[in-house]
């Protein structure tokens, strides 16, 4: 029987539950399939690190070992960031091997000119593990909504923030406690900041778009808030006001226009994103002949990402057997037109500081008037004579919102801690 030869590029998190996968599923692989796979030669950069790999694997710290190599058809980019990545899969593909890459920076940032360069030359290049690591979201969306009309794409797309709000909101463990845990689980990546920041998630709000509208966005077209300045108190008040604070990514059709945005929203207590706890991800995708449909599943960890991994390289290889590699994993492509502010409406969380003296809550709800919007829920608390005032508002337009914090900027005895939405 045939085999296909594989060279990986990183061995990691992801790469070691690769390797695991492929030798422990060896007989399902060859059925499906009617080929085997092997991993001939791995890039890593501390070889002294991993000398428990099996004796028929050559570690390597040369990535021409892997990319020269004749025998290689398959490269596996499991090293992650931008550089040395691009130039990695980009010599790659240019020596005419197919690649698969779990890395959504870079499939993010540079997607277009990469998916083209291995069309240019008849190479796959497949990366579904790089949207919410072990959910199979990528290819159902291309093909089992190719036909319908998606509306609306929202979900949990980060691991690590997830994990890290479900144990500070469950085991009142501290946020730093929490990300440290989620490093040594290897849900974060090698620097969290992307993780905490909103970024991770924005980059797979990227390519969620692009397969979903067929829109090429950048991170820097829609606003993106981590979770790295949520506060404790606003979220023991969301929850006494009925709603769970999650990291949300949201790309939504308006008329003619696509509205995204990554940033901690309001989730009622009974709505299924509520539910999505530690490390796990869901997405929901609104069709217009479907209706909501909604996939979960494991959104970081070796294994789970390895599965999304498996499945391209199980692709890759049925398109060699078939002598059909070069085919786009989604071609949908329409014009990115973002949303007018006056047509995204959402109710509002927000939570300000002010001295507790009279008529302070008086100029807040002339505020309020003067943009032609109204609270439906509040609470004020008082301590060393500030308020805090938590309000739910009722559906204003992100236009409304900015105005208010424009008018709130100019009066320097109002301070707005947050501004959330809610989710409808
Ligand atoms: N962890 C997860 O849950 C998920 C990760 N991903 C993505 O998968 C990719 C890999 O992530 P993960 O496995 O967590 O990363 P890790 O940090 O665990 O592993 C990275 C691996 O790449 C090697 N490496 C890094 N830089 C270089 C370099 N310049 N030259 C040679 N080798 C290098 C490291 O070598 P050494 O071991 O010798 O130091 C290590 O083996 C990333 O793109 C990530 O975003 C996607 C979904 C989920
Ligand atoms: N760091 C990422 C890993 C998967 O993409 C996450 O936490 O979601």
């Amino acid at each position: 029987m045939e085999t296909i030869q594989i060279g990986m590029l990183g061995l990691g998190t992801v790469g070691s539950g690769v390797l695991q996968m492929i030798q422990h599923n060896e007989d399902k692989v060859v059925n499906v399939t009617g080929r085997q796979l092997n991993v001939k030669r791995v890039l890593v950069n501390h070889p002294e690190r991993h000398q428990d790999v099996a004796e028929n694997i050559e570690l390597t710290t040369s990535v021409e070992d892997v990319i020269n190599d004749d025998e290689i058809q398959i490269v596996l980019e499991l090293i992650g960031g931008i550089h040395p990545a691009k130039e990695y899969i980009e010599a790659a593909l240019r020596n005419h091997k197919n690649v698969v890459t779990a890395n959504k920076d870079l499939l993010a940032t540079y997607g277009p000119e990469l998916v083209k360069l291995a069309h240019d030359h008849h190479c796959d290049l497949m990366y579904e593990a790089s949207v919410a690591g072990g959910i199979p979201i990528l290819r159902t969306i291309t093909n089992s909504f190719a036909a319908d009309k998606i509306t609306e794409v929202k979900g949990i797309v980060n691991g690590t923030t997830n994990y890290i709000l479900t144990q500070m909101s469950q085991q009142g463990w501290s946020y730093d406690q929490a990300l440290k845990a989620a490093q040594q689980l290897g849900f974060a990546e090698a620097d969290p900041t992307n993780d905490v920041t909103g970024k991770d998630a924005a980059y797979k709000m990227v390519i969620l778009s692009q397969f979903a509208f067929g829109t090429q966005l950048a991170v820097d077209d829609f606003a993106v808030t981590g979770i790295d300045h949520l506060n404790g108190f606003d979220v023991q008040q969301a929850g006494k006001f009925g709603y769970v604070i999650k990291l949300v990514g949201i790309a939504q059709v308006i008329d003619d226009g696509v509205f995204v945005e990554v940033a901690p929203t309001l989730v009622p207590a009974d709505h299924p994103l509520a539910t999505i706890n530690n490390e796990y991800n869901a997405v929901m995708v609104t069709g217009e002949a479907v209706g909501d449909t909604l996939f979960y599943g494991p959104g970081a960890g070796g294994l789970p990402t390895a599965n999304s991994v498996l499945s391209d390289i199980i692709s890759v290889t049925k398109n060699l057997v078939l002598k059909t590699n070069g085919n786009f994993f989604n071609n949908y492509q329409r014009q990115y037109i973002p949303a007018a502010p006056r047509d995204v409406v959402y109710p509002y969380f927000l939570s300000i500081m002010m001295p507790d003296v009279p008529g302070q809550m008086l100029k807040l709800t002339q505020i309020m008037t003067e943009i032609d919007a109204s609270f439906s829920q509040i609470t004020q608390t008082e301590a060393d004579g500030l308020a805090h005032v938590v309000i739910i508002t009722h559906e204003m337009t992100a236009q409304q919102l900015a105005d208010f914090k424009a008018r709130v900027a100019k009066d320097s005895s109002i301070n707005l801690g947050a501004a959330y939405k809610v989710l409808k």
